[in-house]
């Protein structure tokens, strides 16, 4: 996290070894023949066998991957956790995650969740025969009330997308521990990554990642990946992975493996450009209300500081207007641009109502406070000044729809 000398400039003390493994974690250049100091991109699909009745760790590419295993020992070692699986999308490990489930569980879902996430929950698993509740998981209460016989999992993303709720992840899991040990606490760490928040040393089981965000960082790749340390979650879970078949390609391994070398240093710039745009928008007299939980106004800013390291790149704000305005001030935007996504290199603003969360049905929106006002911004490695004036700019244009 950032190096700043006054205590109170950072959350957690920053884990010293993090950018060492990053660097050089499943990487060692002795597993090669070639003595390959950077692990090369191994394309083939299936490996020779000395033998039908033996085969050595790698026999077919969807099974077993070299690539893939060198990005996967370095996300475990990052997460601090003893294994890692990766999959062809976020949402493909979140599919792999609720596979553990069966007709009949019952799953408590936090109510703030990428619009993709909730759909799967809410149409797919429950079409699978698994019983679901949404509830406000910020409030330990709620969840100790929502418990059934049948709960087999509960599954949250800390901070939340959009509204950047946060969760008291040790609480949870001791509330859910104490209820039974055999429900499955998964939470969903892709706003923060393994830098600045490490869920399985806070009591979850399983942590979720779509590497499509920061931990590619470069908005060109696609990928998840899920980070345990039960053995026996690891086993189901990677059986998920081989013959369910959704895995990432050589190709994209390569890839992520490349960006988590820049991971550390990307999330302190990320950290640094968005507490500067935070501020300014803070002050802004046509904004209602500024969400960032590295900001002391954010009502889980004591939470966030003693959970995580730092408090990521992800803004969400409420314009003093209505849809006109929002609209307004996204095409007004010239470096932020208009997208869905978050966590690359660029800057990148949404309307969650009507792009990243337009399948969530209309009352949970409305009940949740996904409203017409609220923009959610990805701030990027841009120049402060420069991202500054863009949304001052905008601000200026989306005046005239001011109500
Ligand atoms: C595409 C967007 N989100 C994807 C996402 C996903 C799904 O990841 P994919 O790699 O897009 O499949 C899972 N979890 C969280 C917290 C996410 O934000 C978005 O919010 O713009």
């Amino acid at each position: 996290a950032q190096n700043g000398n006054n205590p109170d400039e950072f959350f957690l003390h920053p884990d010293q070894s993090f950018e060492t493994r990053a660097i050089h974690e499943g990487q060692s250049p002795d597993q090669w023949k070639s003595g390959a100091i950077v692990p090369p991109i191994h394309t083939g699909s299936t490996f020779k066998q000395a033998d039908p009745e033996e085969h050595s760790e790698y026999f077919y590419g969807r099974i077993g991957n070299p690539t893939r295993s060198a990005l996967e020992t370095c996300i475990a070692s990052l997460d601090k956790a003893k294994y890692c699986l990766t999959f062809a999308s976020g949402l493909a490990s979140i599919a792999g995650v609720a596979g553990l489930l069966k007709t009949g569980d019952h799953v408590i879902c936090g109510d703030d969740l990428y619009g993709g996430t909730h759909s799967y929950f809410k149409n797919i698993a429950k079409d699978n025969g698994v019983e679901v509740d949404f509830i406000d998981t910020t409030v330990v209460e709620n969840l100790e009330n929502a418990f059934k016989p049948n709960t087999k999992m509960v599954y949250v993303e800390s901070p939340t997308n959009p509204l950047l709720k946060i969760m008291d992840i040790p609480r949870l899991a001791a509330a859910i521990k104490s209820e039974c040990q055999d429900i499955i606490f998964v939470v969903d760490n892709t706003f923060l990554t393994p830098y600045l928040q490490n869920p399985l040393l806070m009591g979850a089981d399983i942590a979720v990642y779509s590497l499509t965000k920061y931990m590619n960082g470069h908005s060109d790749v696609i990928m998840g990946a899920i980070t345990t340390s039960d053995d026996e979650l690891y086993k189901k879970l990677a059986y998920i992975q081989h013959i369910a078949g959704s895995i990432p390609s050589p190709f994209d391994c390569y890839l992520m493996n490349r960006s988590l070398k820049t991971l550390s240093i990307r999330m302190d710039k990320h950290i640094e450009n968005a507490t500067k745009v935070a501020k300014f928008l803070e002050q802004h007299p046509l904004v209602e209300k500024v969400l960032y939980p590295g900001l002391e106004s954010h009502p889980q800013y004591k939470l966030a500081k003693r959970l995580w390291h730092g408090p990521s790149g992800m803004i969400s704000i409420f314009l003093k207007g209505d849809l006109e305005m929002s609209k307004a001030f996204l095409k007004a935007l010239k470096v932020f641009a208009l997208a869905v996504s978050l966590g690359g290199f660029e800057s990148l603003a949404e309307l969650p109502t009507t792009m990243t969360h337009e399948i969530v049905p209309a009352e949970i929106k409305k009940d949740l406070g996904i409203t017409d006002n609220l923009i959610r911004l990805s701030v990027g490695l841009e120049s402060a000044t420069d991202l500054i004036k863009d949304v001052d700019q905008a601000l200026k244009v989306a005046a005239n729809f001011y109500i």
